[in-house]
């Protein structure tokens, strides 16, 4: 699928039978060429989306909603418009349609044969309709996001049986920062598949961006370049934005991946300057800008490769020397700022963490469990410099004590009853290069943590087996929800390697400690129900505030998941009726005992109104009025009861 060559299209039979392994033993069939698929597949079983019938839950933006989606989006829809149009006039008369929806999937406009246009109604392939992976599993415009790449999803491909009769292929549209603005895709009958769609759709979506760049930076200095002199003013020329002090601010997609070996990455962007890229002065460039000329010109590379460039000077000159102050913008939420909702503990971890950012200095995270201690170590090795290397998660508690010393150090051919024929290189030197998480790491059994020493001090690894040591590179994160200074002092914890891995150690907030609920609370809503606009109701919001929250941030994420699961697809308010039921006993327990801030609002008699307000609305059917309050018929009962008593 993404990226792949098209010619590798799953046959039927591959998909009959990988579909019937992943559904029902969660098995992956290998399928070379077919890896953006299964990984797909698997984050739809994740989501708990029924593969046939009818899928509820699906949301539907309001008239409203979609309103506010395309004012959003305005720049973007005029200049994908008529880029569609011409896509349009290319794909007429084959029974499709072209669409373009935003980074959350939601169709923002839609442009297509009336016959076609009759059949994708009927599954929702319309403005407002919200195509995100969440709610629709594997389908082009949703698995592009979620692969940051351009896919088919053809017929069987499709995770939801109903949409089978889709042939779709989605590109998705980047700013000049990298930031995904949403997708472009072209969605027909099956039968009418046809293998240049997708490098005509990627062809559109890469004009889009250009429109898009030179809307952006029309005012400034911008450098075309290429490796044949032919090739600048065509799609796929490098685009670079330079802002007069010289800082790269702005490189389309082709200026990344072929610049990003001489350190231009979509995070730096605002952040380097442009002659670590070019090998080109500032005076050079000065001139050049003051003699502008439309003939491309031969210039030289950071690393010696020779390009062609055409330098457009914009309105304002590039100073003469590069000035060393901060970069003029700073256009780029890195993942670690992606985590800041206003908590005090929570900023000053992020700080202390962009301390060591990139520096050999081993992280250890020490909080209760779910308080995000993976999510952060994710988003420390996506902020830093080794973010393009591999990410390596271990959870030591979830492994066997006879296989960790395996999975970790790797094995030779041979080395133990049951080994891999070839033996495996372990997981620390799949990590060469990038960053080992060791989740858990106070369950780790004292043996392995003498060997785990052994290799952080000599920086190589040795297989079980034997074998010629290895030399390793990687970043080191452990996490614990145990305090290991305790495991320390009790015996259980090896106090060599508690001062090895702890060059600093972050302890990260108890969701009841944190001050940033309601800004939280709402950014987890809109990433679990984008453009839905949900909100929690303010009596709810209070009995939030005033919750011990045991579970953490896994508990309130999944608590929310399930609600808005559970929600109309027009209701916007979430409210106790949409709550799980453990936890709006919890919640309406809590209330009594808590002086929460406004004291009126009876939460039990509040709940108690609702249930009342429901039954009456059910004609007193228990059984739909159970459906409509997200509770059991068992526990309406018990209310019920309680409400008389
Ligand atoms: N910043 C966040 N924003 C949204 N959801 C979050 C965030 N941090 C954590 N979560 C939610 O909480 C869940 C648990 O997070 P994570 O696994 O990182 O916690 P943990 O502290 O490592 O837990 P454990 O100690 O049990 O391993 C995540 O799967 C996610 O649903």
């Amino acid at each position: 699928m993404a990226a792949s060559p098209v010619a590798a299209r799953a046959t039927p039979a591959w998909l009959r039978e990988a579909r019937r392994a992943l559904l029902e033993s969660g098995a992956v069939i290998d399928g070379p060429g077919h890896q953006g698929l299964l990984r797909s597949w698997q984050r739809s079983l994740g989501y708990g989306l029924p593969s046939t019938g009818r899928v509820a839950d699906a949301p539907h933006a309001s008239a409203a909603q979609l309103q506010r989606a395309q004012a959003a989006q305005r720049e973007l829809m005029s200049h994908a418009r008529p880029v569609m149009e011409f896509l349009f006039e290319q794909t007429r008369d084959s029974d499709s349609m072209v669409i373009l929806a935003d980074s959350q999937g939601m169709l923002l406009q839609a442009l297509g044969d009336a016959h076609f246009v009759n059949r994708a109604e009927r599954v929702a392939l319309r403005p407002g309709a919200i195509w995100h992976e969440q709610w629709r599993g594997t389908n082009a415009i949703g698995t592009a996001l979620a692969e940051q790449a351009a896919v088919v999803v053809h017929g069987g491909e499709h995770y939801l049986a109903r949409n089978g009769f889709l042939t779709c292929t989605a590109a998705p549209i980047v700013d000049s920062t990298g930031r995904l603005l949403g997708v472009l895709d072209v969605s027909g009958d099956h039968r009418g598949y046809h293998p240049h769609t997708l490098g005509l759709v990627r062809s559109a979506a890469r004009m889009i961006e250009h429109r898009l760049f030179d809307t952006r930076h029309g005012g400034g200095l911008r450098l075309r370049l290429h490796s044949q002199a032919e090739g600048i003013g065509t799609l796929t020329e490098m685009l670079l934005a330079v802002s007069p002090e010289g800082w790269i601010v702005g490189a389309n997609a082709q200026a990344l991946t072929q610049l990003g070996s001489l350190g231009l990455h979509q995070a730096d962007i605002g952040q380097i300057m442009v002659d670590r890229v070019l090998a080109l002065d500032a005076d050079t460039l000065h001139g050049w800008c003051l003699r502008p000329s439309s003939a491309p010109r031969s210039l030289k590379l950071g690393d010696g490769r020779a390009v062609w460039a055409r330098i457009e000077p914009g309105r304002q000159m590039p100073g003469r020397a590069p000035l060393s102050a901060k970069p003029a913008t700073v256009v780029h939420r890195d993942a670690l700022a992606e985590l800041d909702s206003g908590d005090p503990l929570m900023q000053a971890a992020i700080t202390r963490a962009r301390c060591v950012l990139g520096k050999p200095i081993a992280l250890l995270l020490q909080g209760e469990t779910g308080v995000g201690k993976e999510v952060f170590a994710r988003a420390v090795h996506a902020s830093g410099p080794r973010r393009d290397a591999p990410w390596v998660a271990v959870n030591c508690a979830a492994l066997p004590e006879s296989l960790i010393e395996a999975e970790l150090f790797g094995y030779r051919a041979g080395a133990f009853t049951g080994a891999h024929r070839d033996g495996a290189p372990g997981r620390i030197r799949e990590a060469q290069g990038g960053t080992l998480f060791l989740d858990e790491i106070g369950d780790m059994p004292l043996a392995v943590q003498g060997r785990l020493l052994r290799v952080l001090q000599e920086r190589q690894v040795t297989p079980l087996g034997g074998g010629k040591p290895v030399a390793v590179d990687f970043a080191l994160i452990c996490a614990s929800h145990r305090r290991l200074r305790d495991e320390m002092q009790a015996g259980r914890f090896r106090e060599d390697l508690y001062y090895r891995i702890n060059g600093l150690i972050l302890q990260l907030p108890a969701l009841r400690e944190r001050q940033d609920l309601p800004a939280l609370t709402e950014s987890m809503l809109a990433r679990i129900a984008p453009g839905r606009g949900i909100a929690l109701a303010p009596d709810l919001a209070r009995a939030f505030a005033g919750h011990r929250w045991p579970g953490n941030l896994r508990q309130l994420h999944n608590a929310l998941q399930t609600a808005c699961a559970l929600m109309a697809d027009d209701e916007t308010e979430l409210g106790w009726g949409h709550l799980p039921d453990d936890l709006a006993e919890d919640l309406s327990a809590d209330a009594p005992s808590k002086a929460v801030a406004d004291t009126d609002a009876d939460l039990r008699l509040q709940s108690d109104q609702l249930i009342t307000r429901t039954v009456q609305a059910c004609a007193g059917n228990l059984s739909e009025a159970a459906r409509r309050l997200g509770i059991s018929r068992n526990t309406l009962y018990r209310k019920l009861k309680t409400a008389a008593a």
